[in-house]
């Protein structure tokens, strides 16, 4: 199960990454927002952050304007590890290298083909597993 979630800035993508998921069959669940009116995308981002650091959604995806304000509010949440990809390069080098659990993307800097590819990367790439990273990805997780 994939979480979603987005503000205004992000509804339009989010309705193409919809449409993306029915079709490749994936199941998925819309935590909002639902409509095009403005709101505040730290709700959102909470919603998606938590339901993937509770185990309810193995992966999310969250699309703010930017991607930026969204993927700092998930990264506040215990065990997410949400990575802003504006490429493909860096969608396949996050699931590789840090194990992101969350993509985040601008629905104001990237169109929908580029950001459909930028889905499918993010999840059909599996964690890599290599010590390194296992080691700074629990680095990541130590209280600073
Ligand atoms: O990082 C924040 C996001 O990009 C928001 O989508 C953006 O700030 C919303 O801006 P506005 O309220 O001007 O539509």
């Amino acid at each position: 199960m994939i979480a979603l979630g987005s503000d205004h800035g992000g509804y339009e993508l989010k309705q193409e990454i919809k449409q993306y998921l029915e079709d490749q069959k994936l199941e998925y669940k819309d935590f909002g927002s639902y409509n095009e009116e403005a709101c505040d995308y730290p709700v959102y981002a909470k919603a998606v952050a938590h339901a993937v650091a509770d185990g309810e959604c193995e992966k999310g995806i969250l699309i703010c304007g930017t991607g930026i304000g969204i993927s700092i509010t998930a990264n506040k949440v215990k065990g997410i590890r949400a990575a802003l990809c504006s490429d493909c390069f860096s969608a396949e080098a996050t699931r590789l290298h840090n194990d992101a659990n969350i993509l985040a993307m601008g629905g104001r800097v990237v169109g929908p083909g580029l950001a459909v590819k930028i889905v499918d990367t993010f999840l059909h790439t599996e964690f890599s597993g290599d010590e390194r990273h296992m080691r700074r990805i629990r680095q990541i997780e130590e209280d600073i």
